[in-house]
């Protein structure tokens, strides 16, 4: 078994620092880069990406939707892709938000398990179904040395419509984050007593993550002994800038902010992509990982 995702992270994040670049062929990107919007042009798409920054970016997240929108061949591409970037080094996260009942999230939970065609080291879940539907996908993560980074407070507009509705006292978005918290604690099952926050000292970082928008006004879900990286969409593209990762979660927090368009603009030239991912790395090196 691979060590824990979020150790891998740790050590990815020491060596190459913490960006993460999302893999979003939208078919924009794709005629801007003067490629076809089919598998061909997909399928170059995604080796320029890989090529440029996987022995660079501690993380790359493909966004499943844009390889699914070109069926089969698609889905090709992406395993090929995925492989590629594993082999030089980067630790792959699926951006995939799955969520369903416990006994098809044990399938979806497969892009966890090593012989996977599409085998990666983490992914992204939906809690909608409620958290413990996630469950089966917390379990191959352990067997596995997976991860999974948990929908929490998103980064689109109306996203509070729904995660700041109250569940008794607390938002949606904070029971997420409670549960997240429970799964990065060994022996803890939904219901049971949140573990104590001083407990998390001198760990490593937990396996178990949540999705925070670098998007927010201001951080309205109580992160303190998380446990796990939070991952920060919305920077770029979506306005969020590094001044608003400090401003929404300060320092000595494990938070991985995620770049897709703003990068992927800067392409299809390698040294662009890499300019463009250094540029992301250098302005947010100033921030301690944990
Ligand atoms: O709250 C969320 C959760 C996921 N995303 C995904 O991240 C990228 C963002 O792309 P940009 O081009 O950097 O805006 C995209 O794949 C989203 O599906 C998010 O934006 N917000």
């Amino acid at each position: 078994m691979s060590a824990p995702f979020g150790e891998r992270l740790d050590d990815a994040v020491a060596s190459r620092g913490a960006l993460c670049v999302g893999i979003d062929p939208h078919a924009a990107l794709l005629e801007k880069w003067g490629l076809p919007d089919g598998p061909d042009g997909l399928a170059r798409f995604t080796d320029a990406v890989v090529d440029a920054l996987a022995g660079s970016v501690a993380v790359l997240k493909p966004q499943l939707a844009f390889y699914e929108r070109h069926g089969s061949r698609g889905l090709a591409v992406l395993e090929e892709g995925v492989a590629r970037a594993r082999a030089a080094g980067a630790l792959v996260l699926l951006d995939a938000k799955r969520g369903d009942i416990g006994s098809t999230m044990d399938a979806y939970a497969d892009y966890l398990r090593p012989g996977h065609p599409l085998a990666v080291d983490a992914m992204t879940v939906s809690p909608f179904l409620g958290p413990g539907s996630l469950q089966p996908a917390v379990d191959t993560a352990r067997a596995h040395g997976g991860g999974l980074f948990v929908l929490a407070r998103t980064s689109n507009p109306d996203a509070g419509t729904l995660q700041h509705a109250l569940v008794g006292e607390r938002s949606v978005a904070q029971v997420v984050v409670d549960t997240v918290r429970g799964w990065n604690t060994p022996g803890w099952g939904v219901g049971d007593p949140l573990p104590d926050v001083a407990d998390r000292a001198g760990r490593p970082t937990g396996s178990f993550g949540v999705v925070v928008g670098a998007t927010l006004p201001h951080l309205d879900v109580d992160l303190d002994g998380l446990g796990g990286p939070v991952l920060a969409p919305g920077l770029g593209a979506q306005g969020g800038s590094v001044a608003d990762l400090r401003r929404l979660f300060g320092s000595g927090r494990a938070v991985l902010p995620t770049v897709s368009r703003d990068v992927l603009s800067a392409g299809p030239d390698a040294a662009g992509l890499r300019a463009a991912a250094e540029r992301w790395t250098t302005e947010l090196g100033a921030r301690p990982w944990r």
